[in-house]
């Protein structure tokens, strides 16, 4: 009878290899995935990864960046290790492909797994364990954050005994959210800077950088910090056809400024989902209080809420919920899609346009992210990039040109 590890192995293989037609991808897309076609771009980096090319991937929000890197990771032999700059956002990921269902059961769930510090007891010692597995690791991506890969010298040293054995079983490294390599990238890590010295480390292994917001200043320099070979970018644009963008001068004053905004509300539909992204926690509790007196069915949405008062939010919007608007900070951001949402407000001008594209096309709730335990910026620079990004948002709502326009062209366009 097969064991369990036996069957694990017997499927990790098969991922790798038994897929065999005549369009290869599209059919492990389906059986694994149950993607049926593929998102525009998302082919050719698969093809360009599978290849062993270094890639560099800038695709919108929701554009499908994950499976340009989840694919190639199925089918390629070894262990891709994943960086990802927050254990909470690495665990959701972590958790989906372990429960993926693709059409074909013989491939459900992609054995992930991940390592961090805050993991549970035993866990590193499970996964260290499937690392020295002979002759290969079940283990097809292995996320990581930063810290943990720069810092722990055991996890260096396992991944330096996957490269070398014959033949290797590291097969990638991919950094997500690639942004945060560039002090111009608007959420600079500074370990995220250091990640280059695994390329001197594991010369042969290739890279794959994935973001969904770089000035073309910030991309240069992630693909020199990354220490990148090929020189080619795949993107798609970042139009949204189906948005409409607007900038209105504030009123004066608290009362002024609140029956601005409630006559916005009040011009859609009743009931239609909206976002109020305001400034700070208080903005929401404010912001919200004076349009629950107004009678908009509205709610508040913050970091310092409890994780029950925030999923309660959740559970009550967009849509079925009772609540048709949320003042919210930018916690809302990352995590699950929520469709149904007509339209985002700023209350208060947003700190980026990066942050501005990002929250315009992003509504969507999640728990906040937790503090970065490493500081960002030097508070100079710190200072001087608020500035910077400030003023770009100024002249953006000052010119006199289509926002559109204006939006596209600070992201190279
Ligand atoms: N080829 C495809 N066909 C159908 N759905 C897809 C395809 N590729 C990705 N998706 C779906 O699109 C959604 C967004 O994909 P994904 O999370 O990879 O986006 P992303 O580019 O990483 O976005 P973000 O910047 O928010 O992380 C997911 O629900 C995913 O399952």
């Amino acid at each position: 009878r097969p064991t369990v590890a036996n069957r694990a192995s017997t499927r990790t293989e098969a991922m790798e290899g038994a897929i065999g037609s005549e369009d290869r991808l599209v059919e492990a897309a389906r059986r694994i995935f149950g993607h049926r076609s593929f998102r525009p771009m998302q082919r050719r980096v698969i093809e360009a990864a599978m290849r062993g090319e270094d890639v560099f991937v800038l695709l919108p929000t929701g554009g499908g960046k994950s499976l340009c890197f989840q694919l190639p990771a199925v089918l390629s032999r070894g262990v891709t290790v994943v960086v990802s700059p927050l254990l909470a956002l690495i665990q959701d990921q972590v958790t989906a492909l372990c429960q993926m269902q693709g059409e074909d059961a013989a491939f459900a769930g992609v054995p992930t797994t991940y390592l961090g510090t805050g993991a549970p007891e035993g866990h590193s010692a499970a996964v260290y364990a499937d690392l020295r597995r002979l002759p290969r690791p079940l283990t097809k991506l292995l996320y990581v954050t930063p810290e943990m890969l720069l810092h722990n010298e055991t996890v260096r040293e396992l991944l330096s005994g996957l490269v070398r054995r014959s033949p290797p079983q590291l097969a990638r490294i991919v950094v997500d959210e690639a942004h945060c390599v560039s002090q111009w990238g608007h959420d600079f890590r500074k370990d995220y800077t250091r990640l280059g010295t695994l390329r001197t480390l594991w010369r042969a292994v290739p890279v794959t950088a994935l973001t969904a917001t770089a000035t073309a200043a910030c991309l240069a320099d992630v693909r020199k910090l990354l220490k990148m070979k090929s020189s080619h970018v795949f993107r798609t644009s970042f139009n949204r056809p189906n948005l409409s963008y607007s900038v209105v001068a504030k009123a004066s004053g608290h009362d002024r400024s609140i029956a601005q905004l409630l006559a916005y509300i009040r011009h859609w539909p009743r009931g239609t989902s909206g976002l109020v992204y305001c400034l700070s926690r208080q903005e929401t509790e404010e912001v919200c209080a004076a349009l629950l007196e107004e009678g908009v069915s509205v709610a508040f949405y913050h970091a310092g809420m409890t994780p029950k008062q925030r999923q309660t939010v959740q559970r009550q919007w967009p849509v079925g919920g009772g609540v048709s608007l949320v003042c919210a900070t930018i916690a809302m951001g990352m995590g699950i899609d929520k469709g149904d949402v007509r339209y985002v407000a700023h209350f208060t001008m947003p700190k980026s346009l990066e942050g501005y594209y990002q929250e315009s096309t992003r509504p969507r709730p999640s728990p906040p992210p937790p503090p970065s335990p490493h500081p960002h910026h030097t508070p100079n620079l710190k200072k001087k990039r608020a500035r910077e990004d400030a003023l770009s948002v100024k002249q953006y709502c000052e010119e006199a040109r289509c926002r559109r326009a204006a939006l596209l062209s600070h992201f190279g366009e």
